[in-house]
């Protein structure tokens, strides 16, 4: 089966601006989350109007389920459940008046649903949104955008500017959505202790450009850190280092193969490596 999302070469410039989206080539296979990271600016909201079509893309193509979307694609855009971060909706609407439009918007929309998630999530029907606490507001953004039975969810730092128990409320509902077959998300993420949770694969942005795809196998019993003094990073193996970062007295250098690693280098010590040290060393690292 193809991927239920596939960018290949996806590139982007805007008017005025030296930000470049570059030749982005990724996908999220039916049944997976993939975390999607990137420092501030990395391009990733703009990936994500490019894979909603809410951006023109200049080259590549975008598939979603193994379909390139045009605008008039209403059935597509069905399948499809999106939250942004920040304002998902007019702030004077509440949250009857919020399923009334749906109901208009969505063929599959479920009422009966929708009012289940209020409960669940304790929210208000009649209070006006814009007296809603941020996570309220997310909490409502995520009862809507599953209410309509998408089989993807594209969040887009959903999660952002929540408290651990509200996140942890909110990536439940996320694994609940995962347990139905063929559904899949898109997680975009600044908490990395987030995707490390939920995430099967993590996407790494930086500047425009994708650097590279890592499953959460990959990242538990693969890819890891040495420690190693200038004297020891001198006589590493250059085929090993994918980047390193000079700190201090200790050279950090990522390396995809930590039990090679660990056989090859027995003076060296290699740590299990975090999503957020890979973007460290992926952003401020140096390759030889
Ligand atoms: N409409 C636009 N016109 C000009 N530049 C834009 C426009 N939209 C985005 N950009 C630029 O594109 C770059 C990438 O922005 P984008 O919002 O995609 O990054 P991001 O990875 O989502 O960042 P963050 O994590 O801070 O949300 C930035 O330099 C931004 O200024």
């Amino acid at each position: 089966m193809a991927d239920i999302l596939e960018l290949q070469q996806v590139s982007k410039t805007f008017p005025k601006s030296n930000f470049k989206l570059d030749k982005v080539t990724f996908s999220v296979p039916y049944g997976a989350i993939l975390g999607f990271v990137g420092e501030n600016g990395a391009g990733k909201t703009t990936t994500i109007g490019c894979i909603l079509n809410t951006i023109t893309k200049e080259s590549g193509t975008i598939k979603l389920f193994g379909k390139e979307m045009k605008d008039a694609d209403t059935g597509l855009r069905e399948k499809i459940g999106v939250v942004y971060d920040g304002d998902n909706f007019p702030a004077y609407w509440n949250a009857k008046q919020l399923s009334e439009i749906m109901k208009g918007v969505y063929t599959q929309w479920d009422q009966e649903l929708f009012e289940k998630y209020l409960k669940d999530f304790n929210l208000p029907a009649k209070q006006k949104i814009k007296h809603f606490s941020r996570g309220m507001s997310m909490k409502l953004a995520i009862a809507a955008a599953l209410s309509h039975h998408p089989q993807l969810l594209i969040l887009d730092e959903a999660t952002s500017g929540l408290d651990p128990v509200m996140r942890d409320d909110i990536l439940d509902v996320f694994l609940a959505f995962m347990q139905e077959e063929n559904h899949s998300v898109l997680l975009s993420s600044h908490i990395t202790s987030d995707l490390e949770k939920v995430a099967d694969y993590i996407t790494f942005l930086h500047d425009g450009r994708l650097i590279m795809t890592v499953s959460k196998n990959e990242l538990a019993y693969d890819y890891a850190v040495m420690r190693c003094r200038e004297s020891q990073f001198q006589k590493l193996d250059p085929q090993d280092i994918l980047v390193y970062r000079k700190r201090d007295l200790w050279i950090d250098v990522l390396v995809s193969d930590g039990k090679g690693a660990r056989r090859k280098y027995k003076d060296i010590v290699v740590d299990h490596v975090s999503v957020d040290e890979i973007m460290l060393l992926l952003v401020k690292g140096e390759q030889i």
